[in-house]
């Protein structure tokens, strides 16, 4: 096989999880009955807009996650790789509970086929005044994940992860990847400043198709993030993009694309070690 159809869902998750899981089924439905096989979501599709102590009270980890479950039955009963962007779960490090923000990949099965903890923690303070902390509820990750789909490689990465290129060169020449999968809730002013060209980049750079389903508009919080979840294929074209507001977006994704890419420009292969 080397074609499907993708999807990213785009939400603008509020703070209700029950809420927010709803639309993004309602969405994953939409999505599939236009065709889509591989069906992404965003970062925190189901926790968004809260303060560390709502957030903490309201997570469980992830055995016992009723959402989680919900998404596993959805993906069975629709036949579909479902890719849930992100969701927080609640982990012991050794002296205190903190969350993960976790990334899991779904397979038609209903199992978890991979699961990916976010490496990079948006701690930032823009020019304008917003400030992140989000090593302040969550650990970060320590391992980069790539998990195989019947039609290539995926390579699983969340948002602030795209500023790390490094990551993404070690996710296809080491893991394989030639899918990568960028779920984020870009902040609307980084977003309009820097998510396509990162994202084109992303994609350019490795010989990669990059799929990136976003949060967008303005959120019960008051909290704009940017929206415009993309699919972009290696040779940096932009198969599909969203405006800000709820949708999904599909393309279909011929693999052989990636072949035809790498041959062209060999960079990959052409990586060298070098002094410092
Ligand atoms: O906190 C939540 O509710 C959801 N999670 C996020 O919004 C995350 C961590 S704060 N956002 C980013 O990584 C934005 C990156 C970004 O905007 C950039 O790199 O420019």
């Amino acid at each position: 096989m080397t074609s499907f159809r993708a999807a990213c869902v785009q939400l603008r998750s509020g703070r209700d999880p029950a809420h927010n899981l709803d639309e993004a089924e309602r969405l994953i439905r939409e999505a599939r009955r236009d065709g889509a096989e591989y069906i992404q979501t965003p970062e925190q599709t189901a926790t968004m807009e809260m303060n560390r102590k709502a957030m903490m009270a309201v997570l469980s980890a992830e055995d016992d996650d009723e959402g989680l479950k919900r998404m596993q039955a959805l993906a069975e009963e629709l036949d579909i790789w479902l890719h849930i962007g992100s969701m927080s779960f609640l982990v012991k490090t050794c002296d205190e509970v903190k969350a993960a923000n976790r990334s899991l990949l779904i397979s038609p099965a209903g199992r978890i086929a991979a699961r990916y903890d976010k490496i990079h923690m948006f701690d930032v303070d823009l020019e304008n005044g917003e400030s992140y902390r989000e090593s302040a509820s969550f650990v970060p990750g320590e391992k980069a994940v790539s998990a195989i789909l019947p039609w290539g490689t995926l390579g699983l990465t969340i948002c602030y992860d795209l500023r790390f290129p490094y990551l993404y060169r070690a996710l296809c020449n080491q893991k394989g990847a030639n899918i990568l999968a960028i779920p984020a809730a870009f902040t609307k002013r980084t977003g309009q400043a820097h998510w396509e060209v990162l994202m084109r980049a992303r994609a350019i750079e490795n010989g990669a198709f990059v799929i990136a389903a976003a949060q967008g508009g303005k959120h019960e919080n008051g909290r704009k993030t940017y929206g415009h979840s993309i699919i972009v294929d290696p040779w940096g074209t932009v198969l599909a993009e969203a405006q800000d507001e709820p949708c999904f977006i599909a393309a279909d994704i011929d693999m052989t694309r990636v072949d035809v890419c790498r041959k062209a420009i060999p960079s990959l292969q052409h990586d060298r070690a070098f002094e410092i």
